[in-house]
């Protein structure tokens, strides 16, 4: 997937901003877009790479690194160094080349010698090494994926200020004009310009040939007035890209040596007292039986069987089609433990998915199946019917929020699970307590969940919390993934304890299990070969008999399980032991086949709407919590969360706020004069560059959110209404709150105006623009499960709207204009630009600004709307930019719920 992400954001971003910037004239707009296009190439473009790169370290690479380093197996130069080789081909140079001969012919850039080209393709690739080094460094100052994009972010646009291309260094205040000298950027924008620029000649020099005059008339068409105007030189080669590849050397240090001193971030989860105290004497058949909630549970015990049970998986792409599962009979009684056993691949996880409705297929997989599915003597013809009355364990616990205590966790749920069920918060209380008695998790109950940068509870811990919080809605039929796979065998051991108690009420309990120490605890026990054939479904004395029965010997020193998992698995240690092996399974699978009983359901009645099921099963359907009711829970636990991980809200604050900062830093206080027209242009451009940190906001707390929303609506205990407002009214005060800052940060603090309107517009238009970037990033986080691609796919859509917004691609063809309608950008840009450049704006020459004639090419602001084709009407604009907000917010509603369809089994292919 990494590869595959950056490659394709080389192609789109060289393509998009190739059409952007396609072939400009050599008129002063034409040459503007020449500029516009050598940024992208050398700061924006790797702006994308960077934010790739910082996620890429934060979620994944290093904390491989982080646990082979305590494990002593690498050490910090041995990852950077095999980090660099490793991706050395196709990351560090197929990128940039990629790139580079896209944009190069696209733009229509110098094409009198082949070293131009070259030139070219070598700042891309040191450009992009070095952007690489800064995420590494970034990523190494924090491993919190917030911290590490707020650093990488603010970073850029620091360095993205000292450029040259928003504002010229000469007009910047002095204590920051020597910053230039430290800004890579800088460097790699004015080699790049440089190159393109040395002996430029506009066509204003062919129009003037006969002229006298032409080198003054066409002065400003020259490559060293237009290098001169940017700050830079002409030839100026050698210097900058040494300059940039010491950058690029010292920061991959610099990154070294934070991450000696800094190896891993992980913080102790404090204690959390609750308001009460868990009462020992509480017993879970007093709270969760005696207090209304039992449901009489012993009245009807559910019993669930399968016959001919058929799965397979198609691949759209490779055209393959997989069998999963083939003719699989088994029962699985109420009362009973009963267990699927299998080697890994047999098919285990797929059949509990099907059985509890939860198979999903995607766009490029198709699920089929076949077969029968009965509760007791019902059978039930489609298979979301069957979600209601079961609860899933699955198999990992990363989806627990790491913020919450135990207690809060079950809390939570239990308010959510229990909503509809009349019990005072006493009786909730109560049962909440009795479930963590019952679970062991006494002693932990006021612990931070935690993950793996906020030290919290254990894994056993965990798994026993997931088990938990199914446990709140008492359910009929409880289905478990692996509940002790990793655990130790005591901690495995008191979860069997725990479940078997459960069947003894009548709970049906299914479950999976890899190394058990013993069988004799499960009631049933259901063998599955590989390939997804059953090679045995019983007791576990008529598994012996069976055994035997073929003339296998039962070892007595040997641990049974393990014992028959072996002989239903492919040694494929070579070819003559694989044959082997494989004729011993088919013979046990045959052997089954032939003997097995019939698994014959006495007058079944076919289930086929969910209304059935409620009257047969009334009493055991649980049912999402309202909205209201979800709403306040929800909002609640993610507000708990966010105030309790301060990375997240402190780069939720300093996102915004810490732009206005530079912006301030470098922009402050506008002059008066005709080149300030440049520079406020150059701030307003910068202002879009809020919608990406909206979709860092985003990125920071939504997958989290999203991925423990997904767990909930399959349990069919919270609605995406609940969901969605409750994201909505946890964000939205953060961005008023900084856009008004920020409001005061630019109108007042670098100066455009004092004017009340603008202030309110300036706000407004910040506001909306983080609204619409987080909009894109519930958007794109939805469509696509993996966070890194979503995140390329954002950053490039961002961009896309960055060099579209009015200011950087200056000539659009009809589409682009009517694209542009569609982005927030645009209106942010034309509304602020609108308010900036009024009668108002009084400018005045300077000697050397005057023209030949001795004019000013500006003398009011709105002078500059008319030469740059600027003024709209504002109110519509202002009314557009709202509306366009809220469409955006629209579409990421409208993908939250075409994913819970495809999701929700509701939509799969009903048994045949
Ligand atoms: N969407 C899918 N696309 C391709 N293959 C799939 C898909 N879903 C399941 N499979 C394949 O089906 C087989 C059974 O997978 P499943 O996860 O059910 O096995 P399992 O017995 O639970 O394995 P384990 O014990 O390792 O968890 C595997 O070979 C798996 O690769």
């Amino acid at each position: 997937m990494g590869y595959a992400s950056v490659i394709l954001e080389a192609v789109i971003m060289g393509l998009i901003t190739g059409w952007l910037f396609f072939k400009p004239d050599t008129s002063l707009v034409g040459i503007r877009s020449r500029e516009a296009a050598l940024y992208t190439s050398s700061s924006l473009q790797c702006y994308l790479f960077l934010l790739f790169e910082t996620y890429r370290l934060c979620q994944l690479d290093l904390k491989v690194y982080d646990r082979e380093r305590a494990e002593g197996c690498i050490s910090i130069t041995g990852f950077i160094m095999a980090r660099r080789i490793s991706k050395l081909i196709i990351e560090d140079v197929a990128v940039p080349l990629i790139f580079s001969i896209i944009t190069y012919f696209m733009y229509g850039l110098r094409t009198d010698s082949a070293v131009y080209f070259w030139k070219y393709f070598a700042a891309c690739f040191i450009f992009h090494l070095n952007t690489l080094s800064v995420g590494l460094f970034a990523a190494a100052l924090s491993r919190d994926v917030s911290i590490a994009t707020l650093v990488a972010n603010l970073n850029f646009t620091f360095q993205s200020m000292l450029n040259g291309f928003f504002i010229n260094t000469k007009q910047m205040p002095v204590y920051v004009r020597w910053c230039k000298y430290i800004a890579y950027l800088w460097y790699s924008f004015g080699f790049i310009a440089s190159n393109e620029f040395t002996g430029f000649k506009g066509d204003c020099f062919k129009q003037y040939a006969d002229d006298p005059n032409v080198d003054s008339i066409c002065y400003a068409y020259t490559g060293k007035y237009i290098l001169h105007s940017l700050g830079f030189w002409e030839n100026w080669n050698a210097l900058p890209i040494c300059v940039v590849l010491a950058f690029c050397l010292g920061t991959h240090v610099a990154a070294g040596l934070v991450l000696k001193l800094n190896p891993v971030d992980v913080t102790m989860g404090k204690e959390i007292k609750s308001k009460h105290e868990i009462d020992n004497k509480i017993q879970y058949e007093d709270s969760l039986y005696n207090q209304g909630h039992g449901k009489g549970m012993e009245e009807h015990a559910v019993n669930v069987t399968i016959k001919n049970i058929g799965l397979s998986v198609v691949n759209k792409i490779k055209k393959s089609n997989k069998e999963i599962l083939i003719n699989v009979d088994a029962t699985f009684e109420a009362g009973k433990l009963n267990i699927i056993m299998g080697p890994s691949g047999s098919g285990k996880t797929s059949l509990l998915n099907l059985i509890s409705g939860r198979l999903s297929s995607t766009l490029t997989t198709k699920y089929t199946s076949s077969g029968h599915i009965y509760l007791n003597n019902f059978e039930i013809e489609d298979y979301h019917i069957v979600r209601p009355i079961c609860s899933y364990v699955i198999q990992d616990d990363d989806h627990l929020l790491p913020t919450l205590t135990v207690k809060e966790t079950l809390s939570f749920a239990a308010k959510l699970r229990l909503s509809k069920d009349k019990l005072s918060k006493k009786q909730r209380e109560n049962l909440v307590d009795s479930i963590i008695l019952q679970m062991g998790l006494k002693e932990c109950a006021d612990t931070l969940v935690g993950n793996e940068l906020l030290k919290g509870i254990s894994g056993g811990e965990k798994r026993r919390l997931s088990i938990a919080i199914q446990l709140i809605s008492s359910p009929k039929i409880l289905i478990l993934d692996e509940p002790t796979s990793g655990l130790d065998s005591f901690t495995a051991d008191s979860i069997i304890d725990c479940l078997e108690r459960l069947s003894n009420r009548g709970t049906t309990i299914i479950m999976t299990i890899h190394q058990p120490r013993s069988l004799d605890r499960f009631g049933s026990i259901l063998l599955l070969a590989k390939g997804g054939k059953v090679a045995f479904n019983g007791t576990k004395q008529q598994l012996i008999q069976n055994f035997q029965e073929m003339g296998f010997t039962i070892p007595v020193l040997t641990n049974l399980a393990d014992y028959f998992i072996d002989m239903i698995s492919y040694n494929t240690s070579n070819n003559a032991i694989e044959v082997e092996t494989r004729q011993r399974v088919d013979s046990i699978v045959e052997h089954w086949a032939n003997t097995k009983p019939e698994y014959h359901v006495e007058d079944s009645i076919q289930l086929t709407k969910k209304d059935q099921l409620r009257k047969e099963f009334h009493s055991y359907i649980k049912e999402p919590a309202n909205f209201l009711a979800g709403f306040i829970v929800l909002t609640h636990r993610h507000w708990i969360g966010l105030v309790r991980d301060l990375n997240i809200l402190a780069a939720r604050c300093a996102q915004v706020i810490g732009m206005g900062v530079i912006l301030a830093l470098f922009f402050a206080r506008f002059k008066h004069n005709v080149t300030s027209v440049q520079d406020r242009l150059g701030c307003i451009q910068q202002i879009v560059s809020l919608y990406f940190t909206g979709m860092l906001n985003n990125m920071a707390s939504y997958p989290r959110e999203r991925d423990y929303f997904y767990d909930e609506y399959n349990d069919d205990v919270v609605s995406i209404n609940s969901f969605f407002f409750s994201y909505l009214v946890i964000e939205v005060p953060f961005e008023i709150f900084t856009s008004v800052v920020f409001g005061v940060l630019l109108v007042f603090v670098i100066g455009f105006q004092y004017d009340a309107g603008l202030f309110f517009a300036m706000t407004y238009c910040s506001f909306l623009t983080v609204n619409a970037g987080e909009s894109l990033g519930i958007s794109f986080n939805t469509v696509l499960d993996h966070p890194g691609f979503a995140l390329t796919m954002i950053s490039i859509f961002c961009s896309i709207g960055t060099c579209m917004a009015g200011l950087l691609a200056m000539t659009l063809d009809n589409f682009l204009k009517a694209m542009n309608y569609t982005s927030p950008l645009h209106y942010t840009v034309m509304i602020v630009s609108n308010l900036v450049f009024t009668n108002d704006l009084k400018l005045y020459c300077t000697n050397s600004e005057r023209l030949e004639n001795g004019s000013c090419l500006f003398t009011t602001g709105k002078d500059v709307l008319d030469a740059y084709n600027l003024k709209v009407n504002l109110k519509l604009y202002l009314c557009l930019i709202a509306l366009i907000a809220v469409l955006h917010r629209a579409i990421s509603y409208l993908f939250l719920v075409l994913k819970q369809a495809k999701i929700n089994p509701t939509k799969f292919k009903k048994l045949a």
